[in-house]
């Protein structure tokens, strides 16, 4: 048996607050939050100190239910108030579908609430289950994800897609993790993703504390690193997928999917059924959160471009399906014809055929 990894955690519930590590002061410092108020839980989520589509959505849930067990008066007052409180948590962020995912689950699951004191109970249930099922889910995308990959490979990343902006374990990150516990050597190249850094900041710092072998490049460096360092995959997380496979990730994913392509490399996407968004028709039709310019015009809080330059800072881009060699979630790995494949993972069928 492999030693204990050490594998974080970035949310928790604690009955009358949510502690979230803040991963804005990572690597560096390891700060615990305690977030109360609903105000503060938008502001953890809009200020990506807590970050990652499922981390998001978990602490969304977690803000809700707190909110929501201040609220009485009649259930119908009460359903009123709940929904005000959803739209406010769901306009922290628009591209990752998880948020608004995680948020009208827990409304949906007191729709038929008869007492007050009922739907109080029912939405902290609800929201930990979430975050449960958010781990074993992340679990099995990483078994499914490992099963791509042969000792030795040398796999290029983007962004963090850890266990940190999920329950446990991550989604992209998720199977070196478990090639870690298994005794199978894999080689993570993370790209630093300017401009917030999440590459360099949070997935160097995840994977080495698990012992996992990890080298640090710079956005620009993906080609030349594709081309010398042979790279036998990319796999990335994502925000939002749409209903025809075209796939939300962090700024960065179109152009890794583009190169991939040129080099003959396979380009997977490791995402739960919550960011597959069937009300999204296609890549077209998603949100793309556009962050402050400071993000670009400032590193770690020093100017590096001249005051009043244009700034342009989308925080996602889409990578079209076509270029998307697999889509890996915790009911098997998809393999093109996007369209037909995605609806029938919500049907109560079987998981899908793996290979
Ligand atoms: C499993 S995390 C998915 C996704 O979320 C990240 O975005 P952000 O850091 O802005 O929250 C990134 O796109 C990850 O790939």
């Amino acid at each position: 048996m492999a030693e204990l990894l050490f594998i974080p955690r970035s949310v928790e519930w604690n009955e009358t607050s949510i502690t979230i590590l803040n991963q804005q002061k990572l690597p560096f410092q390891t700060e615990y939050l305690e977030l109360k108020e609903l105000e503060d839980v938008w502001d953890a989520i809009a200020t990506l100190k807590v970050r990652g589509a499922p981390a998001i959505g978990m602490t969304a849930a977690y803000g809700l239910a707190l909110a929501a067990q201040q609220y009485n008066g009649s259930i119908a007052e009460f359903q009123k108030q709940l929904q005000k409180a959803r739209t406010y948590l769901a306009s922290a962020r628009p591209t990752a579908v998880n948020l608004v995912w995680a948020l009208d689950r827990l409304v949906k699951s007191v729709a038929k609430a008869t007492s007050v004191n009922e739907a109080k109970t029912t939405l902290i249930h609800e929201a930990i289950r979430i975050q449960v099922e958010d781990e074993d889910t992340c679990r099995a995308i990483g078994e499914y994800a490992l099963s791509l990959f042969q000792e030795g490979d040398r796999v290029l990343t983007i962004c963090n897609a850890g266990s940190i902006a999920t329950a446990r374990y991550g989604t992209a990150l998720a199977p070196f993790y478990l090639a870690k516990e298994k005794g199978v050597h894999l080689h993570v190249y993370a790209s630093e993703t300017r401009p917030v850094l999440q590459g360099a900041r949070l997935t160097t710092w995840e994977l080495m504390q698990a012992g996992i072998d990890v080298t640090l490049i710079t956005d620009n460096m993906a080609a030349q690193t594709m081309k010398t360092k042979h790279i036998n995959a990319v796999i990335v997380g994502a925000d939002r997928i749409a209903a025809n496979g075209d796939t939300a990730n962090k700024i960065g994913t179109f152009g890794l999917a583009l190169l991939a392509r040129s080099f003959g490399i396979p380009f997977y996407v490791a995402a739960p059924l919550s960011t597959i968004d069937l009300s999204t028709k296609t890549g077209d039709d998603i949100p793309i959160e556009e962050r402050n310019p400071e993000e670009v015009t400032h590193l770690a809080g020093t100017r590096i471009a001249p005051e009043g330059v244009n700034v342009y800072n989308p925080a996602f881009d889409v990578t079209p399906n076509e270029l998307i060699t697999a889509i890996i979630t915790e009911k098997g790995i998809i393999r093109g014809n996007y369209k037909t494949a995605l609806p029938a993972l919500f049907k109560e069928e079987e998981s899908i055929e793996t290979t």
